[in-house]
């Protein structure tokens, strides 16, 4: 399997029109329609690999431009070709000298090389015959780290000490994948309280999710304070003083505005703010961590922090207290290892992103690897979950109880129906005839 060769790449630009009903919908993105840059890719041995990046909209069409400039790379090699050196391949897709020049390591190339090596690491999972969690717990210590690119962030984590946290996550590790396989992964979820919810929507959504077992909750703020105020105190009402609720602004604040408005939601106890000013900003997120310490809120970001290198300057700085790592943000799997490896060492608590469309198929991989096989801990730690598009892909997340049971088919979660792909494509899927500005 490992030696068939990929003989093709299509990337179909596929879209959800889920902004009608305000679903997804934050401060920042207030008319959100989900979308993926799906990639396959086949071989001549009949395997195929399937790939995504989630995006909004009508930002898919040039992630599948970029998909395509990346498509030479890959198309004629072999898989046993690509992860016998699977840096160097990485680096290829990064490095090349005239792509580069519109990353690097960032924006939509560095989304269009999410999508293209999470479809060579379905693919690889499925040559094995393991779902990609398991590939990656299987995974002799050595072999993971040939697959990171240590370029630019030894400074933070050398290979040696990389290396060192696998080894020492040997330690117990059977018990922990027993332990998953049985329990799951704690989830919490954000579907109750979209920006453009009403109130009553909130309420019922909120009741509704209390009845099915969950107990952490996220809320959008950022676009009035009054507003923000009440929506808090409604859902403080309804889950209680011992259920936990997350803010997230998504990047709506100066940093000054960030603390005052922040300060003003401190009654209703957040765990965190999310996002709380631009993505870019490490020493504003610093500055923000600091301030909000003394009320018991820690700063979430990561859901566009695009590679390894910003993550480190944001653990160096103590510019965050919660990792949120992104499947199809960072350069696909080989990225999240790095950052899943430097949240470690400086004992920072990863709580994926997920969501989407997607999201949360890829994503819970990567949480139960770093579980069973890094940071060993479930302290402060959870993975989003949210309740939309789910019925699209081949392997649905299973939720029991708010928490992610681990996949069991073989890959990363990654294949969508192909009904729903002909479907959805735009412009020309059925989904998409007749609807305004298409
Ligand atoms: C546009 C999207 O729905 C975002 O609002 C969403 O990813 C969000 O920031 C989240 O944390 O889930
Ligand atoms: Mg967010």
């Amino acid at each position: 399997m490992l030696k068939a060769k990929i003989t093709r790449l299509s990337v179909s630009d596929v879209r959800f029109p889920t902004s009608l009903e305000q679903h997804g919908s934050d401060a920042m993105h207030t008319d959100p329609d989900y979308s993926v840059a799906y990639v396959v890719i086949e071989t001549d041995g009949g395997l195929k690999g399937y790939g995504l990046t989630f995006t909004l909209g009508k930002g898919t069409e040039i992630v599948v431009c970029a998909v395509e400039a990346l498509s030479a790379f890959v198309v004629g090699t072999c898989l046993e070709e690509i992860v016998s050196d699977f840096r160097a391949f990485y680096r290829l897709l990064t490095s090349d000298g005239q792509m580069r020049w519109i990353g690097p390591e960032k924006g939509v190339i560095q989304l269009a090389t999410a999508a293209v090596l999470n479809a060579v690491w379905d693919l690889w999972a499925r040559a094995e015959g393991k779902p990609l969690w398991k590939l990656l717990v299987d995974m002799d210590a050595k072999k993971l780290i040939s697959c990171i690119d240590f370029r630019y962030i030894t400074d933070a984590l050398t290979e040696q000490e990389a290396l060192d946290i696998l080894l020492k996550g040997q330690e117990g590790k059977r018990q922990r994948e027993e332990q998953m396989l049985k329990e799951g992964y704690p989830a919490y979820t954000t579907s109750c309280a979209w920006i453009g919810y009403p109130d009553q929507q909130l309420k019922q959504l909120c009741t509704e999710a209390l009845k099915d077992g969950w107990t952490r909750f996220k809320v959008k703020v950022g676009v009035d304070l009054q507003d923000d105020i009440r929506r808090c105190r409604l859902i403080r009402q309804i889950i209680g003083p011992s259920n936990t609720l997350m803010i997230d602004a998504n990047q709506r604040w100066d940093v000054g505005e960030a603390v005052t408005w922040v300060t003003s939601l401190a009654e209703f106890q957040p765990l965190w703010i999310e996002e709380p000013t631009s993505p870019d900003d490490i020493l504003g997120h610093a500055t923000i961590s600091k301030a909000l310490a003394p009320l018991g809120i820690g700063v979430a970001t990561g859901e566009q922090c695009h590679n390894r290198v910003m993550f480190k300057q944001l653990l160096q700085a103590s510019a965050l207290q919660f990792v949120q790592i992104d499947s199809c943000r960072l350069g696909s799997v080989n990225e999240n290892l790095a950052v899943l490896l430097m949240a470690c060492k400086f004992q920072v608590p990863v709580c994926p992103h997920a969501g989407g469309v997607g999201l949360c198929e890829l994503v819970q991989h990567l949480i139960l690897f770093d579980y069973i096989s890094v940071s060993a801990s479930l302290h402060n730690r959870m993975c989003e979950y949210v309740d939309h598009l789910h019925e699209h892909f081949k392997s649905p997340v299973e939720i029991q109880n708010a928490h992610y049971m681990p996949p069991k088919d073989p890959g990363y979660s990654t294949e969508m129906l192909e009904e729903s792909v002909l479907q959805h494509q735009y412009p020309q899927g059925d989904v998409w005839q007749g609807h305004p500005g298409c």
